[in-house]
């Protein structure tokens, strides 16, 4: 484990001079045998058993993308730019077509640009003339397009993602959610954000304090569905092929413990970090990036209200956020997204794990908001398909984190379904109890983003009605479990540690606050082992006790404690099952 930026207690970062963006790539990297990203140099009047084959190949990448398939046109296996001239580029995409047709799967070309030669601005040629050739009597002008197919699996309403948004106070967080959402601007005074909040307080003092969630859908052709054209979620939900939730995150110091929860709970396969561009990297922006970088959730920086900023203010806050994001344990180079190609580009750049996107944004004059859309409707899961797979194959695991008592309906509990499959009309088990124990309950309907449905799989969010279990009191950080499928449940547990940040020694005895998953409580550290103390920076391995009730905590899973200015990370990697 390394130290991570801005976890690692107050010290100055070290100001070199500033990280330069990469240049663009004059060619992609050699085509990947497995992904969602094929590269085809032509597809032109393929025999019939040739369009077989490339449609099971088609239908394979879209199975490795969990529904979205990239194919790059004129480009080698080995991912030179070669180009087609338009003839055969046209006569290319009919086959695309044709093939997407086939799988019943929607077509959204993303961009189709003429391909310059690296010192000058001249075409390249296509010098190769091969059998079936279309080229003659055409401009020898090669093209490259980059097409997005999209299918959402049978089994599926829509493909989803979910972004955190974090980032300091005052940035603009709600801000850029309502505008993203709603697809009006903000008028410099809060007006975009005032849907997002959930309290009044948040309402009167504009400073979010509780979780909010959020979505944005895209059509299969790539349009942002927004309460601008629907009146609800449920309308959103049914026409989205596309849908991202927005997980909108508490930026004061004051509410750090929501915002830790929100990251741990939820689960987001990426995370937002927003600044501002007039105040720079300053406040909470270390530690989040700090949370987002110990929990692997992929980071793109969002520069907000550069409406305000002069360029010389602008120019300030890059350079920061160069020097933070090249810090130790983020060590990520920064990619400017000055234009759509860019932003479909940045996708690539974020999944290679060494670069990080930052959009310039202005949420009141609408500049760069265009450039987000057209990321966020490219972006993949950060999870690959196997491991999906391999999650929705084990036994159920629902991870409640927040619980209601509706008159009409009753219990209702709202969470991550982290492994399996649950339907409407299951028994199932809710625990642990204070005694370690579970309670028999039946989930009597599922609701995903406020539209009723009968299935949740794996990866996905939900809020489920529960019947037989209202004299329990559930809690956030109990789990739905089939108990016969033994949730590993305990009191003690054992952890590998980082301790980032600690002003003295820590022994046994220390007591601090951990977050697992969806589970939060004061725990004591009972052992260090083969050490009677840890200093900051220290690795060891510790065993931690609960304080009050036992929970449900699986080893491998990530872990982060935090007790003041004390801050740690690690891994579960025992339980002494309750
Ligand atoms: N001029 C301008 N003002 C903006 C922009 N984005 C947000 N604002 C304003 O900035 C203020 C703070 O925005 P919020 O969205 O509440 O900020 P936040 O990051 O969510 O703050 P917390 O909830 O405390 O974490 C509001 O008055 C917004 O109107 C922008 O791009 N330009």
């Amino acid at each position: 484990m390394e130290s991570f930026v801005g976890l690692s207690g107050p010290s100055n970062q070290d100001l070199e001079s500033p990280l330069a963006s990469d240049p663009i790539p004059d060619s992609l990297p050699p085509e990947a045998a497995e992904g969602n990203v094929e590269y085809k140099l032509k597809l032109i009047n393929p025999s019939q058993s040739r369009l077989e084959h490339l449609v099971t190949q088609m239908k394979w990448r879209l199975r490795e993308g969990q529904g979205e398939a990239i194919y790059e046109i004129g480009v080698d296996d080995g991912g030179t730019l070669v180009g087609l001239c338009e003839l055969e580029m046209d006569a290319s995409m009919k086959t695309l077509y044709l093939m997407a047709d086939k799988l019943g799967a929607s077509i959204n070309i993303l961009r189709e640009q003429m391909i310059t030669g690296e010192s000058d601005l001249t075409p390249r040629k296509v010098t190769e003339k091969k059998e079936n050739d279309v080229s003659d009597n055409q401009s020898n002008r090669p093209f490259h397009g980059q097409v997005l197919i999209r299918k959402v699996p049978d089994d599926q309403q829509s493909i989803e993602i979910r972004v955190a948004v974090l980032g300091n106070t005052d940035v603009g967080k709600s801000t850029l959610l309502g505008v993203l959402t709603q697809g009006d601007m903000d008028n410099g005074h809060g007006s975009a954000r005032l849907n997002v909040f959930r309290h009044l307080h948040e309402v009167r003092t504009g400073r979010t304090s509780s979780i909010s969630c959020e979505i944005l859908g895209f059509s299969s052709s790539g349009c942002p569905l927004t309460y601008n054209t629907f009146y609800t979620a449920e309308d959103i939900y049914d026409h989205a092929t596309k849908l991202i939730t927005f997980i909108d995150l508490a930026g004061h110091q004051k509410y750090m413990r929501v915002t830790v929860c929100g990251l741990t709970g939820h689960s987001p396969h990426f995370a937002l970090l927003v600044v501002s561009a007039v105040t720079g990297v300053a406040g909470t922006t270390k530690e989040h990036l700090g949370l987002a970088l110990a929990l692997g959730v992929p980071i793109v920086v969002v520069v907000n209200k550069v409406d305000l900023a002069s360029t010389y203010m602008l120019q300030q806050t890059r350079h920061q956020v160069e020097d933070l994001l090249k810090g130790p344990g983020c060590k990520k180079a920064c990619f400017y997204v000055e234009c759509v190609d860019d932003a479909y580009g940045a996708v690539s750049m974020l999944i290679s794990g060494n670069v990080a996107p930052v959009f310039s944004v202005s949420c009141v004059s609408g500049i760069g908001i265009d450039l987000l859309y057209a990321f966020l409707n490219v972006i993949p899961p950060s999870i690959s398909v196997k491991e999906k797979e391999r999650l929705i194959q084990l036994p159920n695991e629902f991870q409640i984190d927040e619980t209601f008592r509706l008159s009409d309906v009753g219990i209702v509990v709202g969470g991550l379904l982290t492994q399996g499959i649950i339907k409407e009309g299951d028994s199932t088990s809710v625990g642990p109890l204070e005694d370690g124990s579970f309670f028999p309950v039946k989930i009597t309907s599922i609701h995903r983003h406020k539209t009723p449905c009968r299935v949740v799989r794996a990866g996905e969010s939900a809020t489920l009605a529960l019947a037989g279990c209202q004299n329990i009191n559930i809690r956030k950080g109990m789990v739905l479990a089939n108990f016969n499928s033994h949730p590993p449940v305990c009191q003690f547990f054992q952890a590998q540690i980082n301790l980032l940040f600690h002003t003295g020694l820590i022994t046994s005895g220390f007591q601090t606050t951990v977050h697992i998953g969806n589970v939060r409580q004061t725990a004591t550290l009972v052992k260090i082992m083969g050490n009677k103390s840890l200093a900051t920076n220290d690795k060891g391995t510790v065993i931690f006790r609960f304080m009050k009730q036992p929970e449900c905590v699986r080893p491998g899973a990530q872990l982060l404690f935090r007790e003041g200015r004390t801050k740690g990370i690690g891994q579960v990697t025992q339980v002494f099952q309750f």
